[in-house]
């Protein structure tokens, strides 16, 4: 069976369900608020709740593989649960593996996350382009093929990342300018929006100088920071003007730490996702 393009089902599952992401990131201080063991039983019981509690009603479900790599192959075996379980329920499953290599490894880290065959099959992934957006292309490739979709590494929400992000070519453009530029070039003619998105901090303010004017890249805008980092909904708009209509927040411990029960986790997730459509309709779309 082939897939729709991931930009088509992605639209679709924000505009049905809310444009909420939620992270499935187990931290060890996550499993001991819930009262769970750092073990691979904790972290099975942490990943089935938040997946039973949301995947029937978030848009967007984002492991970390981190907190599952941590456990080796059995922490893999729970990934890969998770991801089947959540898609079988409706939400989109964003792996968050960030990965780059060269362009032959990269080849290999595309299969493991966007080839329908491999047991990892996710519905994106995000990778990171500090190897060069070329090395990413067989993954971009991978994606186009498979309709899943790839999220780039542009502006990150953490305070390390503008020394290389905000960094000037010779040309004069940034390089996450860059990016987003080969992004739009990506994702030029698709409808209702293309299927390769960057990552832009949701933490970043009125920091973001020109590279704000290059948001309109015709694709989704991951904005990860709200919660935990310090970011709220009501940011949202003066980070990403007219183009927040395209965005996906991301919030991972905000609505985690209302765990182990399931309502709890629920109504949190309603109130960041209330609070992000609330934020994003106060904005013309047509504004710059
Ligand atoms: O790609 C990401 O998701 C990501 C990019 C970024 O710039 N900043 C960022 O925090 N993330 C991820 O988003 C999640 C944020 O988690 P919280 O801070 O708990 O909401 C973590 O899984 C991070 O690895």
């Amino acid at each position: 069976m082939t897939l729709e393009p991931f930009g088509v089902r992605l639209r679709r599952a924000m505009d049905q369900r809310g444009p909420l992401c939620v992270g499935i990131d187990p931290h060890a201080s996550l499993l001991a608020d819930w009262g769970l063991s750092d073990d691979i039983d904790g972290l099975e019981r942490f990943t089935r709740t938040v997946v039973e509690a949301l995947a029937d009603r978030v848009a967007v479900l984002k492991p970390q593989s981190a907190f599952f790599e941590r456990f080796g192959s059995r922490g893999i075996a729970v990934l890969e649960q998770a991801v089947a379980d959540s898609r079988e329920a409706g939400a989109l499953v964003l792996m968050d593996a960030k990965r780059g290599d060269i362009g032959s490894t990269m080849a290999a880290y595309a299969a493991t996350y966007l080839d329908p065959a491999s047991p990892l099959f996710s519905d994106a992934v995000t990778v990171s382009p500090y190897l060069g957006y070329g090395s990413l292309r067989p993954a971009l490739d991978l994606a186009r093929e498979s309709g899943t979709g790839v999220f780039v590494l542009a502006l990150t929400s953490n305070p390390e990342g503008a020394e290389v992000q905000h960094a000037v070519r010779a040309d004069g453009a940034s390089v996450a300018a860059t990016m987003l530029d080969h992004l739009r070039a990506e994702n030029a003619d698709a409808a209702p929006m293309g299927s390769f998105g960057a990552v832009v901090g949701a933490t970043l303010g009125g920091s973001l100088g020109a590279a704000r004017a290059e948001l309109d890249i015709n694709g989704p805008l991951l904005a990860p920071g709200i919660g935990a980092q310090g970011a709220t909904a009501a940011d949202l708009p003066e980070v990403f003007g007219a183009a927040v209509h395209d965005v996906v927040p991301n919030v991972s411990r905000g609505v985690l730490r209302h765990g182990p029960d399931t309502a709890a986790l629920r109504s949190s997730a309603e109130r960041f996702a209330d609070e992000v459509r609330e934020a994003v309709s106060a904005v013309d779309p047509a504004a710059g």
